[in-house]
């Protein structure tokens, strides 16, 4: 039988933890420190539309709510990129590798059009902060250094140095934010224990017959294509059309795409492993066919397919973004032009994924142009010895002490995170928050919203994290009993 997963703390070396409970005027400051965050537009439009004049407020923003953050002497605060932030957390240990923790300051546009509120009101209604990055991400951002300023004020001194490291173009792919902090922590020669970031939740309701939440820790994310099809024609006038058209070819052609899944990819990696470690959490007969996937693979792996957010997980999927033809009513178009978004699954390349929808497309006069693509990011360690995933269960099974599973997942979408490859193979995305299918759909949506308990949840949960990281890196061995 195996003990307990996880770490070993040396006790006697360790300072009495400082206990995360917060006194009533603590948590109506906290929670106000959010609310004026999400009312500063921080929005990402496109890599070269940023509100900058929003992103400067913010600095300022974050220096007023927590001033001991950026007046105590082992914390070192630099800009980078004209807009992003990174703090050094000097600890009182050299020989602990540091870690970092991860969030960004931009968000996506948020129309005012079906908001019950105002997307940056940070309105608080019936126990909930409404507003564009209430989930994604300024709860984090805010939370993380919530934290440090509460711990800081309790006269807490790490043991175990760290880093936080705040984007401000994660929305737009973090060439300017999260790269240049990993460059230059890269030039300063540091290696990180572990990163974590956003990108996954304690899920709730997305899977059928599963009444338990369980937490998924993304140890991976899908890469991907931005993908530009073009199709040229003569122009012309429009009384006398040809055959076919720019339009209708292309049409065709990103039809076929979408008509055509990518090969469902379900065998190993972290799905496998989730679906494991949850089979006993379903009622029979799942549970049966989930304990038994040397048997049931083809079914399962179909079953998957069925389902809009399970479906991502087994599969490269194909969006269609952007389409653009027709300069006139009566003009022949010259060109039209789509953009196909697709998101790579981690068995399969970039490469393959091109050669997939040439194939798909099969019309040689349609042009392929890849804007910008990426490979899937490699598996992170999530067994006992994984220092970073083992810190996460930790304070998991002790902030939420009803979630049964952790378990290893896939990130659908792509984060900041993918910048720090060079500085860790343990690269973890989680946010210590309940999410159900509708306040899935909110990110990127409408209604963006967090209760104040979850954010308060939160804090507490990065409080107790920040203090687990000073734990000694001792991989617990298995015991067996004879
Ligand atoms: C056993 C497990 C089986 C199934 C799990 C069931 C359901 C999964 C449900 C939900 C998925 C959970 C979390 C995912 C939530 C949000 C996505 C996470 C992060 C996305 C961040 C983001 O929006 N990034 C953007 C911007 C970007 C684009 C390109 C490069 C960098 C960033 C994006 O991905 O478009
Ligand atoms: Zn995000
Ligand atoms: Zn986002």
């Amino acid at each position: 039988v195996s003990r307990s997963k996880g770490l070993r703390g040396t006790e006697s070396q360790r300072e009495p933890r400082i206990p995360s409970q917060f006194s009533q005027e603590q948590r109506i400051a906290m929670k106000e420190a959010l609310k004026g965050a999400i009312q500063i537009p921080t929005v990402s439009f496109s890599p070269k539309e940023l509100n900058t004049t929003a992103l400067a407020e913010f600095g300022e923003y974050i220096r007023k709510v927590f001033p001991t953050v950026f007046h105590t002497s082992f914390i070192r605060h630099e800009v980078v990129g004209n807009y992003s932030h990174l703090f050094t957390i000097k600890g009182s240990d050299p020989s602990m590798q540091p870690y970092m923790l991860l969030a960004h300051i931009d968000v996506v546009p948020a129309p005012d059009k079906g908001w019950d509120v105002p997307p940056f009101s940070g309105l608080e209604r019936d126990g909930f902060i409404y507003g564009r990055g209430t989930l994604d991400n300024k709860n984090s951002l805010m939370a993380i250094l919530q934290a440090l300023e509460l711990l800081l004020i309790r006269n807490y001194i790490p043991r175990r140095s760290f880093f936080i490291a705040l984007g401000h173009d994660e929305e737009v792919s973090g060439i300017n934010g999260a790269q240049k902090i990993s460059a230059l922590l890269q030039a300063r020669g540091v290696q990180l224990a572990f990163v974590v970031d956003e990108g996954s939740f304690i899920l709730d309701g997305f899977l059928p017959n599963l009444k338990k939440p369980f937490a998924m820790v993304s140890v991976s994310e899908k890469g991907a294509i931005n993908l530009r099809l073009q199709v040229n024609m003569t122009p012309g006038h429009s009384s006398a059309p040809p055959k076919e058209t720019s339009i209708g070819i292309l049409a065709a052609a990103v039809s076929r795409l979408e008509q055509t899944p990518m090969p469902n990819m379900f065998g190993s990696g972290p799905l496998r492993m989730a679906l494991e470690q949850l089979a006993n959490e379903f009622p029979f007969p799942t549970n049966i066919v989930l304990n038994n996937l040397w048997l049931f693979r083809p079914l399962v792996s179909r079953l998957m397919e069925r389902n809009y957010v399970t479906n991502p997980m087994v599969r490269t999927t194909a969006a269609l973004t952007m389409f653009n033809a027709g300069i006139k009513e009566n003009v022949i178009p010259p060109v039209a032009e789509a953009i196909i978004n697709f998101r790579i699954h981690p068995a399969q390349t970039v490469q393959e994924v091109l050669k997939l929808a040439k194939d798909i497309v099969a019309d040689d006069r349609v042009q392929f142009h890849v804007l910008d693509a990426f490979d899937p990011l490699p598996i992170s360690p999530s067994d006992d010895q994984a220092l970073g995933y083992q810190l996460l269960r930790q304070t998991i099974q002790s902030v939420f002490p009803e979630v049964n599973i952790v378990a290893p997942g896939t990130c659908i979408g792509n984060t900041d995170s993918r910048h720090y490859l060079n500085l860790t193979t343990g690269i973890y995305r989680f946010n210590p928050v309940y999410l159900q299918p509708q306040s899935f759909s909110s990110i990127h949506g409408i209604n963006e919203k967090i209760s104040v308990e979850a954010y308060e949840t939160q804090v507490k949960f990065i409080f107790e994290f920040i203090q687990n990281g000073d734990t000694d890196v001792e991989p617990v061995p298995h015991l067996h009993e004879l």
